[in-house]
């Protein structure tokens, strides 16, 4: 007798997954080695930035209430009394009518409040002595970078659980991170199943797959930033898979099986589930594709139970698994990003499940347009490699028509683009 299994709703299975409990590990790398890790702290200005006044231009430092009369026809002149390069400081006050050589970035001298820059300025030698001419007046506070103009100290600038990209890599490092704390990444493994399957090394045979599915799961948990871990194919012998499982979840955070989950002869995982003890949070969904979606539990650690078909179990990794691991990281927005678009073409198939359907996305005229990616079915592969995007139909609809709105998840939150500046558009007269 074959067991009846009963849909939940997909945002039930999401809650039941989320709800899981898990602990936030913390480790810290090296700077450059924090690049697209998760901060696992706060960032904290322990300083101002920049930590001192400083001149943006290669000119001279002056008092700026000595160039109050300098006109083109009254130029006024200062004694140039020394030099200062980047990374120096001048002890010494600069006085009325002298003006020192100063670099961009070196610290502004004591006494002066201006710099000019060096294209504005004449000089000439006198007895030996540099003096430098200026023929207009300047503002206190001309070109000075003042002290914790761009970072004040005490500011919090990013939150524990950001996403590190070489921007934060420049924050940590004027911050002096040469260690920087991260979410630890959880290690997910990853177990095929099926006598169908070939490694894509291996000539095609009748009857005989390539295993995708494995290798998309592994790069789907390396996109959503956690390190896979490769166990291969399952054996054919149910006992021999209960102690492959065993020994998998030994050296694993979470692990994945994809295929055997629905109701085949050979369709162990189930088996496999009680045999270690296994709580079984859900074992269908009700979604297109990815019905078959288990996810069961043990001491705390997660065992995914995706479908054997690509795009199903493609499916139930972003939205089951991606945002475990993302939660491990501390996000507080572990899901795929939503957006509205409409649909760029006809969907009439019915819907009695939730549909999340492989989808391309692309703008017209400002407006976000989902187009089905392609072959629309469960076992289809093709439609994977050009989807950026879930098209989500909710279930209970006949059908849905071209230019409706629709909500879309995306799978890639930064999008490449070609060179945009060719044809840049003028939106208004000013
Ligand atoms: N009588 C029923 N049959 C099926 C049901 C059902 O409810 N009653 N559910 C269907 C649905 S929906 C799906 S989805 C599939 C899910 O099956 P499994 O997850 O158990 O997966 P398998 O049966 O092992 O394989 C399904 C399909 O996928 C191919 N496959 C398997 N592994 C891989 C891989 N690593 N790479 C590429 N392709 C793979 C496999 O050859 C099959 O064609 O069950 C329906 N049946
Ligand atoms: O799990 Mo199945 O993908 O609904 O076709």
């Amino acid at each position: 007798m074959v067991e009846k299994r009963n849909p939940i709703a997909v945002s039930e299975a999401v809650k039941r997954v989320m709800d899981y409990a898990y602990t936030e590990k913390v480790e810290w790398v090296p700077l450059i080695e924090a690049n697209e890790r998760f901060l696992a702290e706060n960032l904290a200005a322990d300083q101002d930035v920049p930590s001192f006044d400083r001149s943006p231009y290669d000119g001279f430092a002056i008092r700026a209430v000595d160039s109050q009369k300098a006109t083109k026809e009254t130029p006024v002149s200062f004694k140039v009394v020394g030099e200062i390069g980047a990374g120096f400081v001048y002890e010494q006050e600069v006085q009325a009518f002298e003006a020192l050589r100063i670099m961009t970035g070196a610290p502004i001298p004591k006494g002066c409040d201006a710099v000019v820059m060096l294209e504005l300025t004449k000089d000439e030698v006198r007895d030996g002595q540099t003096y430098m001419s200026i023929n207009r007046s300047y503002e206190a506070g001309t070109n000075i970078s003042y002290q914790g103009e761009d970072v004040r100290k005490g500011e919090v600038l990013i939150q524990k659980g950001q996403f590190i990209n070489p921007g934060v890599i420049a924050l940590l490092a004027t911050f002096g991170y040469a260690e920087v704390p991260v979410f630890k990444k959880p290690v997910v493994g990853v177990i095929a199943t099926g006598s169908e399957l070939l490694e894509p090394n291996e000539p095609l045979q009748a009857g005989k797959i390539r295993n995708s599915n494995a290798y998309m799961i592994m790069a789907q948990i390396e996109r959503a930033g956690a390190t896979a871990k490769y166990f291969g194919q399952f054996s054919d012998d149910l006992d021999v898979c209960i102690e492959e499982v065993k020994k998998a979840l030994s050296q694993v955070d979470i692990l994945i099986t994809t295929g055997g989950v629905s109701v085949g002869d050979y369709d162990y995982l189930p088996a496999i589930y009680e045999a270690i003890g296994a709580t079984v949070l859900f074992n269908k969904v009700a979604m297109r594709p990815g019905s078959v979606t288990t996810v069961a539990a043990l001491d705390g650690q997660l065992l995914y139970g995706l479908s054997g078909n690509p795009s199903a179990c493609y499916v139930g990794f972003e939205l089951f698994t991606r945002p475990i691991i993302r939660k491990s990281f501390g996000s507080p927005t572990p899901h795929l990003r939503r957006e509205k678009a409409i649909l760029g073409e006809d969907f009439t198939k019915a819907n009695p499940f939730t549909r999340f359907i492989r989808a391309t996305l692309h703008y017209n005229d400002g407006q976000l347009v989902a187009t089905p990616s392609g072959f629309n079915k469960s076992s289809a592969v093709s439609s994977l490699a050009t989807a950026n995007a879930f098209i989500v139909l909710p279930g209970g609809s006949r059908g849905y028509e071209k230019d409706m709105p629709v909500d879309v998840l995306l799978l890639e939150d930064v999008q490449g683009s070609e060179w945009p500046w060719d044809n840049i558009k003028k939106y208004s007269k000013l």
